[in-house]
């Protein structure tokens, strides 16, 4: 495996708030590398300024370095755009385009790229959904509207979306905590199959979850990182006493 995404001494602020501190990580391509941590240790501040989602949100500002196939995403002419399709997200919340189809949804990355020819836009559409496990629940029915699905259907549509413009990482902000246990198995079943096609960086409250998804683990405390490694070294044989609390449940 190669290092896909390299982070060097990051921090994020907002305002006074240091929220982010010098945090140092390595992810390797085609793997899955679960964030975890008590509320408020920064692990979504941390995904944010992977896609420069922070150049959104007034008074945020990223220090440090962060390289994507050795390039600099904050790179004086580097722009925020093409960095968000080769670096996708997907939210807490499902939120599909709710005036548009189900097709629509897919495919519209892929227009505001400016792809025209139908041909290609359908099979980019089938292939998509095929990635999410979707598509055989909604290939009848690609014309009607998005918000017509379930919570959990609305989610993989979202991870559909996501995948069509083809990123080379995908960033999962605690993607199942607003669905059904069974919705649930369902996106963290696809975890293995996804991480063939894009390289899993995945915020979790639920410590199971990160064992049961992921390749590596790091874990948070306070904006710090206070430790990474192989999640099956993270969960059962923990370098720092603080690791070792939290994941056996002791605090958070
Ligand atoms: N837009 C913002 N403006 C100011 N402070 C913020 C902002 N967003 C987050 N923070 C603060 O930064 C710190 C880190 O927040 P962050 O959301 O990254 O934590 P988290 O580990 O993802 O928490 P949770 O698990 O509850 O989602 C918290 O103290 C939070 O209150």
């Amino acid at each position: 495996m190669t290092q896909l995404l390299t982070a060097k001494n990051v921090d994020v602020y907002y305002g006074e708030k240091h929220a982010v501190k010098k945090v140092n990580l390595n992810v390797d391509s085609g793997s899955v590398n679960a964030l975890i941590g008590p509320s408020g240790c920064g692990k979504t501040t941390f995904l944010r300024a992977i896609n420069r989602m922070h150049d959104m949100t007034p008074g945020a500002r990223v220090e440090g370095e962060i390289r994507l196939d050795g390039q600099d995403l904050y790179g004086a002419n580097v722009d925020a755009v093409s960095i968000r399709r080769r670096i996708g997200m997907v939210f807490q919340k499902p939120n599909p385009f709710p005036t548009m189809s189900i097709y629509e949804n897919v495919v519209s990355g892929l227009k505001l790229a400016g792809v025209r020819d139908s041909a290609l836009l359908n099979e980019i559409t089938e292939r998509s959904l095929r990635q999410a496990a979707l598509w055989d629940e909604v290939k009848d029915r690609l014309k009607t509207p998005a918000t017509g699905l379930s919570g959990g259907q609305q989610q993989r549509l979202c991870i559909a979306r996501a995948l069509a413009v083809e990123p080379e990482i995908l960033l999962m902000d605690e993607p199942t905590s607003a669905l059904d246990p069974a919705s649930t198995a369902k996106i963290e079943d696809l975890m293995s199959d996804l991480k063939q096609v894009a390289t899993i960086i995945i915020v979790t409250h639920n410590m199971h979850q990160a064992a049961r998804v992921s390749d590596t683990t790091s874990f948070f405390l306070n904006g710090d990182l206070i430790e990474h490694g192989l999640t099956d070294q993270i969960f059962t044989s923990p370098k720092d006493e603080r690791t070792e609390a939290y994941v056996t449940g002791r605090f958070g």
